[in-house]
């Protein structure tokens, strides 16, 4: 059978061969010979081995001394560029003359003319004229590329290290918008400053980390404007954004959200979301103008280059709000305020460079949130371009004339010291030979990136020949997947600092800077953190809870400081203190209390690496982080922020979410009236709690001697919890900040004066708690709207005295008899004691079950709230989201007493009114009672004593 079938076989193969025989030819039959003569025998191929190593390690050397030679050429290139700045001055004031547009009536001869690429001529009345010289001066003609021509070499200088900031100041109207954020057609500054950046950093041999920041500076506020801003009064606020500065005087803002973009087209997308979000209204002067000053941060950082100025720098573009004469535009209402606003802070800014520009010691950064941000990004040898806009048109001529001044009083030095002829064609010919250099340099460089990169691929090309096939594949895999080495060694870097964070998180609870100062190891263990400490961040919901008070920490950062405080395990690591030498804000009422709750989050969704937002501090050379961890900035990525704000239903609107807010704000004037004390609050978990709801204190030697008895100083004594309101009120009583609390039943002022003095403080069986001073005290009133709102926690609490079980109230740590809707509107004190203790109730019932666990070291569900009752709670809460809005109508319906008017008559007792409404009544007194008492030799202080 098989001898059959194998003739049967051969059949075929001689069938087959000869088949074969006919396509044999001569050329087959040599590439054949070719095939056998090229393969390698067992000693050629580790020859080849070998040739290609050598190969290698000579192209690494090479690689090597081109790398270095191109470092030199950067180095040259950052001096002789810095050189060619500092010629030009660090402080350049350009002026842009805007062309007539469509609509406006066309005057022949306006009153500014540029007279040439310097200088500009502004025709006054009575032919008279001024001239106006400047670093340059673009005529109404003059084209976008053209301004950024001139303003490229401090891009330049932005990738060498230096931190910069390009103005855009000028009356409104005038083209400063325009100017930087230009049109589709014709991009503007800030377009086209991105595009540049992505250029040059891709030039370069090393690799860069670019993050995009955008924010507004509205009626002195700072406002993020990659955060959506609530529209409507119930919606949650965004976080405070706040103003801090290193010891070495870095500034970094705090709250900021920092996305970290890698091409240009993700930082366009993030400047128009931005933009959108813009404070502006139509005025007299402009149908869109700009009502804030609009801040484009974009910071860098390259690790392992030397040769930069620094590892971390930024440049700021800012388009500031239009100045104006309020007497001209003839605002009135909120537009007056903003043109104030505006106005202010623009001579603030003039004053800081115009002090910069004279070597002025006293810099006053501080009279401005604008020159606060912009601090180290101003003088030093930091590059300041302004823009100084001005309109053609006669009826500006007022407006033109004091932009003029402005710019001139920002290039005052220049002015002062009027350059010779000699001095001036010298100069020239030493900035066109430093020029010319830097042309030179530039084409060296480029030259050896060539030479660079053929290295680069002849050393792959080797690489891969060296390996098998399988290996080529997985290298080239590899190489499509993997980032760059350098890029490898920078993520190394922010891997040290890196955050796991939810992406799904409203970034409202994700860890601030204070809950990152215990340890910033803690932080990065988040991922695979040991269970007690996992337990810490809650998984079910989330609660947080911010307070913004003028604090200053223990390490040096000297700043506003905004205390965070929240249930989340890295809030309760937190540690802030006050010291004496803490600044207050300049605008705040800001004294406020963020309390919000969020829906249930699952954070086990959260984080692979590639959604970890890296918080990249400012690093110092030798690689370690700083030890100041108040700047570090938190980086997300732009995928990851674009799928958080995807998430809500409209990115200039406010997402809808089920989260609270209580806002409270106390007048700055409080805060201000007693600030030379402050408290020092310090948390720390290894020291037993400081129980506030057994401490009764009348006086301030009874609350210093009952702090005493807790073992501890005012100063030293710590807590393990994060304080709750009640908490706070009393701080702020023993550091002086509130004012006297107010007349409430049961309560005793001795010394209205002396705020701590007036402060009761009793348990709930002795009596009532004594907060600050809180007017709205469960009612708000929103601007424009004839509408109040309960804060949310007053409802909370009613929701929760309406319905809960009376055994709930019992187990917890206060009691407190639950009021019910007409009682706490008509009785806003008692509210207030209740919301605090409601506080604490909430911080309980969310945080002691695991606390107490990890305490006894047992079993995790030992809870002081019965499982009922916690879900009871939870309901409550929810119901509450859904409720808290009080219309007016409601208010009317219920027939409920507003608190606001209660709180009125309270407050009617003091102030300049109630003097004088005393005075008139002592008048009408003098003259009802009589002449005769006079005649009797009674004068006004007796009549005045008689009515007090
Ligand atoms: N150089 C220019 N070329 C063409 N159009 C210009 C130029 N400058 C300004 N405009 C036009 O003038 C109008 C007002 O400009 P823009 O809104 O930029 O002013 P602004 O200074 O930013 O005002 P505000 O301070 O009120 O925001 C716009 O319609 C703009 O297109």
């Amino acid at each position: 059978m098989n001898s059959k079938k194998s003739i049967h076989n051969l059949a075929e193969t001689i069938h087959s061969l000869l088949g074969f025989k006919s396509r044999l030819n001569s050329t087959w039959v040599k590439s054949v010979c070719d095939i056998i003569k090229n393969i390698p025998h067992e000693g050629s191929i580790g020859n080849k081995c070998e040739e290609s190593a050598t190969d290698s390690s000579k192209i690494k050397e090479e690689l090597a001394a081109l790398t270095d030679c191109i470092n030199q050429l950067n180095i040259q290139r950052r001096q002789v560029l810095n050189d060619l700045l500092d010629l030009k001055g660090n402080i350049r004031v350009f002026c842009r003359v805007r062309p007539f547009t469509l609509g406006e009536h066309i005057e022949r001869s306006g009153p500014v003319v540029a007279l040439d690429t310097g200088s500009l001529l502004l025709k006054l009345a009575d032919n008279k004229s001024k001239r106006y010289t400047f670093d340059k001066v673009f005529h109404p003609g003059s084209s976008q590329d053209e301004v950024f021509s001139e303003v490229e070499p401090v891009i330049k200088s932005v990738v060498d290290g230096y931190n910069a900031c390009i103005f855009a100041y000028g009356q409104t109207g005038t083209g400063k918008t325009f100017t930087m954020e230009g049109t589709s057609d014709s991009p503007g500054i800030v377009p086209r400053t991105i595009e540049a950046l992505f250029k040059q950093t891709a030039e370069s041999n090393h690799t860069f980390l670019v993050t995009f920041s955008m924010l507004e500076i509205y009626l002195g506020n700072l406002k993020d404007l990659l955060v959506p801003q609530p529209m409507r009064p119930t919606d949650p606020l965004p976080p405070c954004l706040s103003i801090q500065s290193d010891p070495k005087g870095a500034i970094e803002i705090e709250n900021l959200v920092t996305i970290q973009v890698s091409d240009f087209n993700q930082a366009l997308k993030l400047y128009r979301l931005g933009c959108r979000l813009r404070s502006t209204a139509s005025t007299n002067s402009n149908a869109t103008s700009s009502r804030s000053h609009c801040m484009i941060r974009i910071s860098i950082t390259c690790f392992n280059a030397p040769e930069r100025r620094r590892e971390t720098n930024k440049i700021w573009l800012v388009d500031l709000g239009g100045s104006e004469r309020v007497m001209k535009t003839k605002a009135w209402g909120r537009r007056l305020d903003e043109g104030k606003a505006i106005n202010l802070s623009l001579s603030a800014l003039g004053d800081v460079i115009n002090a910069l520009q004279r070597n002025k010691n006293h810099i006053p950064y501080r009279n401005s949130k604008l020159t606060r941000v912009l601090k180290d990004s101003l003088g030093d040898d930091s590059k300041t371009l302004m823009l100084v806009h001005v309109s053609p048109k006669e009826e500006d001529l007022c407006e033109t004339i004091c932009s003029l001044n402005f710019a001139t009083r920002v290039k005052s030095v220049h002015l002062g010291h009027e350059e010779s002829n000699e001095v001036r064609s010298h100069k020239e010919a030493v900035m066109k030979n430093l020029q010319q250099k830097i042309e030179k340099i530039e084409d060296e460089r480029q030259h050896m990136r060539r030479k660079i990169k053929r290295l680069k691929d002849k050393l792959e090309g080797l690489t891969r020949t060296g390996l098998s096939l399988e290996e080529q594949v997985q290298l080239s895999q590899l190489s499509t997947e993997e980032p760059p080495p350098d890029l490898d060694f920078t993520k190394n870097r922010i891997g040290n600092v890196i955050t796991a964070l939810p992406s799904q998180l409203p970034r409202f609870m994700r860890s601030t800077i204070c809950s990152r100062r215990k340890s910033g190891k803690e932080h990065q263990t988040s991922v695979g953190r040991d269970p007690v400490h996992s337990r810490r961040r809650r998984q079910s919901s989330q609660r947080a809870e911010s307070v913004t008070f003028p604090v200053k920490n223990n390490s040096e950062c000297n700043s506003d400081r905004s205390i965070s405080r929240s249930t989340c395990a890295v809030e309760l690591n937190m540690k802030a203190s006050i010291d004496n030498d803490t600044e207050y804000s300049q605008d705040t009422s800001e004294f406020d209390i963020k309390m919000v709750v969020f829906p249930e989050q699952n954070i086990s969704q959260v984080t692979s690496n590639h959604q970890m937002t890296a918080q990249v501090g400012h690093l110092e050379k030798n690689g370690s982080r700083k030890s100041n961890k108040c700047c570090s900035t938190k980086i997300l990525k732009v995928d990851q922020w674009l799928d958080l704000r995807k998430s809500e239903p409209s990115i200039s609107g406010y997402a809808p979410r089920n989260d609270w807010v209580l806002d409270i704000p106390i007048s700055e004037k409080k805060q201000r009236s007693n600030g030379q004390k402050k408290t020092e609050i310090l948390w720390n978990e290894k020291v037993s709690t400081y129980d506030f709801a057994t401490q009764r204190i009348h006086s301030k030697k009874e609350k210093r001697a009952t702090l005493e008895v807790a073992g501890r100083s005012v100063s030293e004594r710590v807590v393990d919890k994060p304080p709750t309101l009640k908490d706070l009120f009393v701080e702020e009583s023993i550091s002086n900040f509130i004012s006297p609390p107010h007349a409430t039943r049961g309560q005793t002022t001795e010394h209205p004066q002396d705020s701590l003095d007036g402060l009761l403080i009793e348990d709930n069986q002795g009596g009532s708690l004594s907060p600050p001073d809180f007017c709205c005290d469960g009612l708000e009133q929103f601007d424009n709207e004839n509408e109040f709102y309960a804060t949310p926690m007053v409802q909370a609490i009613n929701d929760t005295a309406q319905s809960s079980d009376s055994s709930m109230l019992k187990n917890s740590r206060y009691q407190f008899s639950p009021p019910d809707m007409d009682n706490w509107i008509s009785n806003s004190q008692e509210i207030f004691d209740v919301s605090a203790l409601a506080s604490e109730l909430e911080w309980y019932h969310e945080k002691a079950p695991s606390k107490m666990a990890t305490e006894v070291g047992g079993n995790e569900d030992v809870s002081p709230l019965s499982q009922s009752s916690q879900k009871e709670i939870r309901q409550n809460l929810c119901r509450l989201k859904s409720q808290r809005a009080l219309s007016m109508d409601d208010i009317k319906q219920k027939d409920l007493k507003m608190p606001l008017i209660e709180s009125q008559e309270i407050t009617q007792n003091k102030g300049a009114c109630y003097i004088l409404k005393q005075k008139v009544q002592i008048s009408w007194a003098s003259a009802l009672l009589g002449l005769g008492f006079l005649d009797l030799g009674f004068d006004h202080d007796f009549f005045y004593g008689l009515v007090l």
